[in-house]
């Protein structure tokens, strides 16, 4: 099975493109992320299996199609908050399960700080969300986590994808499906991605360092 889906769509190209420009301030970033969100669950879930049924309109029965699945939007903190808000404008019935990680700056490695969900999962197909696959560890161990919490099927949607970090979630979690708007050259020396966007946390919320 092909596993990684890069999107191909103009618009989703268009975004990522303004996305990317170190001139967009927050607000604007906020609006992308969002946006081109729910353009990458739109693809995410075209393989999703459906229920026949009827609905009574004012004129008659008309037949139907509704999702089988119970849906989790899983935002990895904090940078996947934006691209959970965008997901649920498309599937506002879904669950939304917090899972905090942040990534070392000096080991890249992945702590865990929080998370939030039943304990006895719903949810038929879990739907990970973070801008950035970078080393892949932060989407490797939210897997991992989710896969201890009984979700049987998972796919990851990221905005910005490394080699490094596809290659990783590839090798982890062979059976999770990456759903991403681009891919980019490589990791830089402190682990961003190059050319990418910078930090998608601080971009959103504004918490750039001095100077920037
Ligand atoms: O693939 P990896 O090498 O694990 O890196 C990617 C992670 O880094 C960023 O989060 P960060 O740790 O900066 O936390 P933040 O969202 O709170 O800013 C990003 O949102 C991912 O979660
Ligand atoms: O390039 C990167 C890598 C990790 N996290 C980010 O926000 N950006
Ligand atoms: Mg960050």
């Amino acid at each position: 099975m092909r596993q990684v889906f890069c999107s191909s769509h103009p618009i989703v190209r268009h975004k990522v493109a303004s996305l990317r420009d170190v001139r967009t301030a927050p607000p604007e970033f906020r609006r992308l992320v969002r946006t081109l969100s729910a353009l990458l669950a739109h693809e995410a879930t075209a393989d999703l299996p459906t229920v026949d049924g009827q609905v009574e309109t004012p004129l008659g029965m008309a037949p139907t199609r509704t999702l089988e699945d119970i849906i989790g939007v899983v935002p990895v903190l904090r940078a996947g908050l934006g691209m959970a808000e965008g997901i649920l404008e498309l599937i506002p019935e879904a669950e939304v399960w917090h899972i905090g990680l942040f990534r070392d700056e000096v080991t890249l490695r992945p702590t865990e700080y929080y998370n939030k969900f039943p304990k006895r999962p719903r949810i038929t197909l879990g739907l990970v969300v973070d801008p950035m696959l970078a080393t892949g560890g932060s989407a490797v161990r939210t897997c991992e986590i989710l896969k201890d919490a009984g979700v049987k099927r998972l796919k990851l949607l990221s905005l910005i994808a490394a080699p490094e970090g596809i290659a990783r979630m590839a090798e982890a979690m062979p059976d999770v499906p990456i759903h991403v708007g681009a891919v980019d050259e490589r990791l830089n020396e402190v682990g961003f991605i190059h050319p990418g966007l910078g930090d998608a946390g601080d971009r959103q919320f504004a918490t750039m360092p001095a100077g920037h």
